[in-house]
């Protein structure tokens, strides 16, 4: 199955949700009025893509429906669908640290998916010849360092990593120095995530980035955070408490398979302004996906792409 397919077919729940509400809003008003826009609003709302985003994308729809002269709800489709990609255009590179030796940290509260994502990233990585290094800094729990083992076995990549309970700073010390020394492109490193002690949490990544700045202060640093779908506006809520504490570069939204909440992933980036870089379209290696916003509306309304047969 093509990329684009697999995308279409992730989203079916997302799409049933967010889409036949829409539809049905462009074909049971006759008129474009008050009463249109609002019940618009609320079915994007429905959808998890926010109330910030949906109001900014109701506003630029009005506005472009004033310019157009257009009269027929049907007609405006459309003109939602550009919206909601323009909302979403944040015009940057997000994938620069795939060519540059750099460390990235998956962060992120537990269940959420970032071993799993570990794995799979260096999957992607390997695909393209890219010397990888996986850290096992989340030293929380036995069980993550023996699932990131069965990952590094799975893809090929090397492991650093210490016993459950040890200084994970310690970790991503030994990981630089086995990344320098093995000249690594990325090195990727999974971590605790222990937002119900925010202090903790802080402490933990600003030791990190200590020991990453004294060691390795050339790196090209990503810190990617991951994001459950499934969790709706939560995920939202995580996004903003550890944007507090630490500088977030990109996201990774996971579990897009089997949600009727993927609308989030529009929430996130129209409101936040941080890119989703990767989603999580499935639980093998093959399951994460470069996130193009693009393709993605695309894929949820349901509109034809060239590359559909790929
Ligand atoms: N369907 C689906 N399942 C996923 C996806 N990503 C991760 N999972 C599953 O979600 C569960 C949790 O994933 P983990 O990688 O263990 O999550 P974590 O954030 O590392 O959690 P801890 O190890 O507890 O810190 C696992 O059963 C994964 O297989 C995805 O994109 N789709």
């Amino acid at each position: 199955m093509g990329l684009f397919s697999k995308l279409k077919e992730g989203l079916t729940k997302t799409r049933n949700n967010i889409v036949s509400g829409i539809d049905s809003v462009f074909s049971g008003f006759s008129k474009i009025d008050d009463d249109f826009y609002d019940e618009l609003e609320e079915t994007l709302i429905m959808g998890d893509i926010g109330v910030r985003a949906t109001e900014e994308i109701i506003e630029d729809l009005k506005e472009k429906v004033k310019e157009n002269k257009i009269k027929q709800p049907e007609e405006c489709k459309h003109l939602l669908i550009e919206t909601i990609k323009e909302k979403m255009n944040l015009g940057e590179n997000a994938y620069d640290f795939e060519n540059k030796q750099s460390i990235v940290m998956l962060i992120g509260v537990n269940g959420v998916g970032k071993t799993t994502s570990v794995g799979k990233l260096a999957g992607l990585l390997k695909a393209q010849n890219k010397k990888v290094i996986m850290a096992a800094a989340d030293t929380f729990r036995a069980a993550a360092i023996e699932q990131l083992t069965e990952w590094s076995k799975r893809t090929g990549t090397d492991i650093i990593a210490q016993s459950e309970g040890s200084d994970p700073a310690a970790v991503i010390f030994d990981a630089v120095a086995a990344a320098k020394a093995r000249n690594a492109d990325v090195l990727l490193c999974d971590t605790a995530g222990r937002l119900h002690n925010k202090k903790n949490l802080m402490e933990e990544l600003k030791k990190i980035d200590r020991v990453i700045e004294r060691s390795y202060p050339e790196a090209y640093r990503e810190n990617l955070i991951v994001l459950d779908a499934t969790t709706g506006q939560n995920a939202l809520s995580q996004l903003k408490e550890f944007s507090e504490v630490t500088n977030i570069t990109g996201i990774i939204l996971t579990k897009m398979d089997g949600t009727a909440k993927g609308g989030i992933a529009v929430a996130i980036q129209a409101e936040m302004g941080i890119p989703v870089k990767y989603i999580g379209v499935g639980e093998q290696v093959e399951d994460l996906q470069k996130f193009d916003s693009d393709v993605f509306v695309n894929a949820l309304f349901d509109v034809k792409e060239n590359n559909d047969e790929q």
